[in-house]
């Protein structure tokens, strides 16, 4: 059924629910203190996606990498299809995971351990060596497995601790994680609009398709590395459409409004089957990145480009 068209913008910020997921927890640190910020919980990374497409939310924080288990696929492959939406800020948030149960629950009594896929692999040495007989479950997140460990559909969740609060749950085991002191990168994504500000401590995310033949990655690598700009990211996905053609997932240091990442956004423009702007936003470890050599900062492009119209005015040679 079409639903009519919204009279007022819209406020909210959509996360993966329910309430006590590590998404959550991320977006406490973007929305500040409880109620400045309406959020609404979604059942997926997918939903919470559309939610903003939509116009029904004003954002979405979405995971988009863990230091132990690398890229979330639903956040990557959810960025490159469907209506554009930019990286506006990105959360890094540690993630400590709990064994939780009901009330009176032993480790005996647990014949199914559920949690988000990415949650159980960051505990798959664990979870085998305290409850080696248990079917291990996929669950939509964290606490989604949480609630229905409290509903009685499964006997343990691998989740935080405050999801094991919130849900009535004991914490059977603390510190359940394979590798301690694991860190997700949450974003915050929205509709195109105005860019964040450079902050000198900026990065860039684009994603790129590169035409199917030889060199073609190594030339869009060099796009880059000629401009001095340094990579702090790159990964491949499918596209989906065959088997060997890959959608690069790109973040670089430096703000699109810095001349030479623009310029090489140009160059890949002009070299690559497809690109993506995913957004220039504020480094949430506020580091400033390796130093810009001269020969690439803006003032070298401003005297270059003066000199190269000169040139063009026949006023220079
Ligand atoms: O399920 C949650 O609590 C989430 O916020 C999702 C998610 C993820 O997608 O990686 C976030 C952090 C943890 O690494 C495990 C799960």
């Amino acid at each position: 059924m079409p639903t009519a068209p919204r009279s007022t913008a819209p406020t909210e910020f959509a996360y993966l629910g329910p309430e006590g997921t590590f998404a959550e927890a991320a977006l406490g640190t973007v929305t500040g203190s409880p109620g400045t910020v309406g959020t609404r919980p979604e059942a997926s990374v997918a939903a919470a996606l559309t939610a903003v497409r939509n116009g029904e939310c004003a954002a979405a924080l979405v995971p988009l990498e863990n230091s132990v288990e690398g890229s979330v696929p639903a956040t990557m492959d959810g960025l490159v299809t469907g209506d554009p939406l930019v990286i506006t800020r990105e959360v890094f948030l540690e993630v400590a995971f709990v064994l939780a149960v009901r009330p009176g629950t032993d480790a005996a009594d647990v014949r199914t351990v559920a949690s988000h896929p990415h949650a159980l692999a960051q505990c798959r040495g664990r979870i085998a060596e305290l409850l080696p007989g248990a079917d291990v479950v996929p669950a939509a997140s964290t606490a989604d497995a949480a609630r229905r460990v409290a509903e009685g559909e499964f006997d343990a969740a691998v989740c935080a601790a405050i999801a094991a609060d919130r849900y009535g749950l004991d914490a059977l085991v603390t510190d359940l994680a394979d590798h301690p002191g694991a860190v997700t990168r949450f974003v915050l994504v929205e509709p195109p609009g105005g860019l964040p500000a450079p902050t000198g401590a900026d990065k860039t995310t684009i994603t790129a398709v590169v035409h199917d033949r030889t060199g073609a990655l190594l030339d869009l690598l060099a796009e880059f590395a000629v401009r001095g700009i340094s990579l702090a990211r790159i990964e491949s996905r499918p596209t989906r459409e065959r088997l060997g053609v890959y959608s690069f997932s790109i973040d670089v240091e430096g703000h699109v409004s810095d001349r030479r990442v623009s310029d090489a956004l140009a160059a890949l423009h002009r070299r690559c089957a497809e690109v993506r702007f995913l957004g220039s936003y504020a480094r949430a470890d506020e580091q400033p990145g390796k130093p810009v050599e001269e020969r690439v900062g803006d003032q070298a492009f401003a005297a270059a480009e003066a000199w190269v119209a000169r040139v063009r005015a026949g006023t220079a040679v």
